[in-house]
């Protein structure tokens, strides 16, 4: 059958979510068959959803040679995985499963630069202005291929080091989960190595200070079921942009002692949290937004030769992609900005591991509308208008 054909008969039917707990108890006496057996449908059907979206893209975006080239990845990705689609589970077929596995998760390890390229070339394209719809449907779809792409790579890897080469060097590990996850390692962790960049670049950083909180058993280390590498990526990126902020806003008035960064890692029935409190002078409400949207965030790269010398340089695309690695096991993150103080960022993760369910953009009427969307007309008040204060005045 035709590709065509193909990716309509899956992206028919929706992806399915795993929750955390499922991950783990699947992990825990793993069958190498039954899990060939769901990927070869629900990787198939992962990624017919997201290449019917990125089908829908604005053409001054989809047209571009960066975009052609990601949509090129997922159709190649998209049929290799079909060719396991009728084969007999035989351990050679198993095997060879695995190694294509590796090849198309290393076929897309470029995506977001690739996609940021494309948006850079579509501005370059529109003469550097882009309307309104454009920007909020790009930021709608991004979003929804990057938590797409978050998703299927979790797949990929869970299989992967189940079944690969090297599954007994997991120790308690279940694939990429960790069962027993020490927070505040995983943040100490991400500290060092921010802290490191922050030294070679500004010759100074803030101290840490963590405190935790739990509602149930005081005193011990909060631990949790995670995927320590997302939890790390979320830190790495809170942590530079703190301590840049931090750095900048106090060589002003180049007082030797920096103020700390303050972490409160806090256990509540529902939710874990982990807030990062710096007092860096904080950004206007006005701008916070901004922090999350890709357009905003893709300046031209600074060139190859300025990205070690500038390590803290921009926002780049970390802290939209943090936010849906959070939100991809339906936690958050948040920023609460002071400005002319400083700023908390808070990751909010499930504490329970049946409800950290994977978060998955489904393609369907409703995305397809949105991509048709118009900027809808203002429906509040922004600010008066001449005409109504000259009325006003000529009133009193
Ligand atoms: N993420 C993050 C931030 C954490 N603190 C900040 N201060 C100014 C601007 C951004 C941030």
């Amino acid at each position: 059958a035709s590709l065509a054909k193909m990716l309509d008969f899956y992206s028919g039917f929706n992806p399915s979510p795993l929750s955390i707990k499922q991950f783990m108890d699947f992990g825990q006496n793993a069958c190498e068959k039954k899990s060939f057996i769901f990927l070869r449908k629900e990787l198939p059907v992962r990624l017919a959803n997201i290449m019917k979206e990125i089908a829908l893209l604005p053409d001054n975006l989809l047209h571009t040679r960066s975009v052609s080239e990601v949509s090129s990845w997922y159709v190649k990705s998209f049929e290799d995985v079909l060719e396991y689609e009728k084969v007999e589970p035989t351990h050679e077929n198993l095997q060879k499963f695995v190694r294509d596995l590796d090849l198309i998760r290393n076929r897309h390890n470029d995506v977001v630069q690739t996609m940021a390229q494309g948006v850079i070339e579509m501005k370059e394209n529109e003469g550097g202005n882009v309307e309104a719809p454009t920007e909020s449907s790009i930021q709608y779809f991004l979003d929804r291929l990057y938590m797409s792409r978050i998703s299927i790579r979790m797949l990929i890897n869970q299989h992967t080091l189940l079944f690969g080469s090297s599954p007994h060097s997991q120790g308690r590990h279940i694939g990429c989960l960790d069962p027993a996850c020490d927070i505040s390692d995983v943040v100490r962790d991400a500290y060092e190595n921010a802290r490191f960049l922050c030294d070679q670049y500004y010759l100074t950083s803030p101290a840490l200070e963590i405190q935790q909180h739990s509602s149930t058993d005081e005193g011990i280390p909060i631990r949790t079921v995670y995927v320590p590498s997302h939890l790390y990526y979320m830190l790495f990126e809170l942590f530079k942009n703190s301590m840049r902020a931090v750095v900048e806003h106090h060589n002003q008035d180049s007082c030797d002692s920096l103020p700390p960064l303050k972490v409160h890692i806090c256990r509540g029935k529902e939710d874990i949290c982990v807030k990062i409190s710096d007092q860096g002078g904080g950004i206007p409400r006005s701008q916070s937004d901004q922090l999350f949207k890709y357009m905003y965030s893709t300046a031209p790269q600074p060139s190859k030769s300025d990205l070690h010398t500038v390590p803290l340089a921009g926002y780049g695309y970390g802290l939209p992609i943090s936010r849906l690695y959070a939100r991809y096991f339906h936690g958050d993150i948040v920023l609460l900005s002071c400005e002319g103080f400083g700023t908390d960022a808070i990751i909010y993760l499930k504490a329970l591991s049946d409800e950290a369910n994977e978060l998955l953009p489904i393609f369907n009427k409703t995305s397809s509308k949105f991509y048709r969307a118009t900027v809808p007309t203002g429906d509040w008040s922004n600010q008066s208008s001449d005409m109504n204060a000259r009325q006003l005045n000529a009133t009193i």
